[in-house]
């Protein structure tokens, strides 16, 4: 979903609204691979990406890192070998924005240009 991706964040943290899960799965629909989960009853927003060992594992990491500090909004980040986890949600929201699925959108756009 490259508009997602362009959009600006909302920097209202206070007054961002949490999304329902039906709308974070209408906005998931263009982010293949991208799955709602509830941990501890927050949900949040998470892929796997497969990488072909450890080094470009800890680099796609670092990338993700980097966006979040750009924005001052941050992943929960799973680094393996040949696996990261990427989970987007809002801690103090304690759910899901619509900031969390531009930065899934972002975090798609570092594999697919
Ligand atoms: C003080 C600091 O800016 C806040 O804790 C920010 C940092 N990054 C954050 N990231 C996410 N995903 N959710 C937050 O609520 C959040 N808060």
């Amino acid at each position: 979903m490259a508009t997602l991706a362009t959009e600006s964040l909302d920097s209202s943290n206070r007054g961002a609204k949490r999304l329902s899960e039906q709308e974070i799965n209408d906005l998931l629909v263009g982010l293949a691979g991208w799955t709602l989960v509830t941990v501890e009853g927050v949900p949040r927003v998470e892929k796997v990406y497969s990488f072909k060992d450890f080094q470009q594992a800890l680099t796609f990491t670092n990338q993700v890192g980097a966006l979040a500090e750009d924005v001052g909004h941050h992943p929960a980040l799973l680094t393996e070998w040949g696996k990261v986890t990427v989970t987007w949600w809002s801690h103090d929201l304690g759910g899901v924005q619509r900031n969390d699925l531009i930065m899934a959108a972002r975090t798609e756009r570092l594999r697919n240009g």
